[in-house]
């Protein structure tokens, strides 16, 4: 099955304020400055509109790196991707395997050792022993944990944990990979063999979505560019068109003007 990733109108809210309180809310909003992104929704509830009327279409080959400045939503949509977040009206489809290196901690039994964490991981791709096997000693070769391979993850250290995720999250290649660009930093000691095998991996996927300021990053392994701007889209193109607006060399009208009006 050919790798497809289909995003049309989708909207996510985070609400913030439960509460009955009017007063409350009218205060918070009246004091919420800028962007508006604040806003009480349809069901009297205070909410962060972290992502409105977003839609794109990715085929295999395409590799898209999302850019705005902090909270403008990258990571939000990556998360939807991956499923972690419910839309809230219009809709995500994926079509292909999908592996989504988001969060270090992601889908690890603190109380298995490293290796049965591995092997855990094998058994949910539905790898055979001997795979299975093969996946252990990658990761194990890659990860450089010593005698901490066969103790429980639960006693690691914070970047113990980083180095195990990383080797785990790449020894299995995905048709769709989703990436959040703390997965390129780490320690300066572990960066290059990182992103070697990062490199490999990318690509080796089918399509690619990644997070990222680094334009280093966007400019050698992208084709495509999402500049997202409180939670909408500013422009989508190819990388050399939107990276020259994004750095400021060139100005461009918004999109929504009444999204970026301060
Ligand atoms: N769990 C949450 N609860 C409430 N608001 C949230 C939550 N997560 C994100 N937001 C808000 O949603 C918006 C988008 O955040 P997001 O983390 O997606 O931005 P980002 O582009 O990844 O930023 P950064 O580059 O700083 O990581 C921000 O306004 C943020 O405050």
């Amino acid at each position: 099955m050919a790798a497809r990733i289909e995003v049309e109108d989708l909207r996510i809210d985070f609400p913030l304020y439960h509460g009955q309180s009017r007063s409350l809310k009218r205060s918070i909003l009246a004091h919420a400055t800028g962007k508006r992104r604040l806003q009480e929704n349809e069901k009297h509830r205070l909410v962060v509109e972290a992502l409105r009327a977003i839609s794109f279409t990715l085929q295999p080959g395409e590799r898209l790196a999302l850019v705005g400045h902090n909270g403008a939503g990258k990571t939000t949509l990556l998360r939807a991707l991956a499923g972690v977040y419910e839309p809230v009206a219009g809709s995500v489809r994926i079509q292909g395997s999908l592996n989504a290196l988001l969060d270090p901690n992601q889908g690890m039994n603190p109380e298995l050792t490293g290796r049965e964490n591995v092997a855990l991981r094998g058994r949910y791709h539905r790898m055979n022993r001997e795979a299975v096997e093969a996946l252990q000693e990658d990761v194990r070769s890659f990860a450089e944990l010593g005698d901490f391979f066969d103790l429980p993850t639960r006693i690691y250290s914070s970047g113990m944990i980083i180095r195990l995720a990383f080797a785990m999250a790449t020894a299995i290649r995905p048709q769709v990979l989703l990436m959040d660009e703390w997965f390129l930093a780490g320690d300066a000691a572990f960066r290059e063999k990182a992103r070697e095998r990062l490199e490999t991996m990318v690509r080796g996927a089918d399509i690619l979505v990644l997070s990222t300021h680094l334009n280093d990053i966007v400019r050698s392994w992208c084709t495509r560019v999402i500049w997202l701007e409180d939670g909408r889209v500013r422009m989508d193109g190819a990388v050399d068109e939107v990276m020259e607006v994004f750095a400021g060399k060139i100005d461009t009208p918004a999109l929504f003007p009444e999204a970026v009006a301060s």
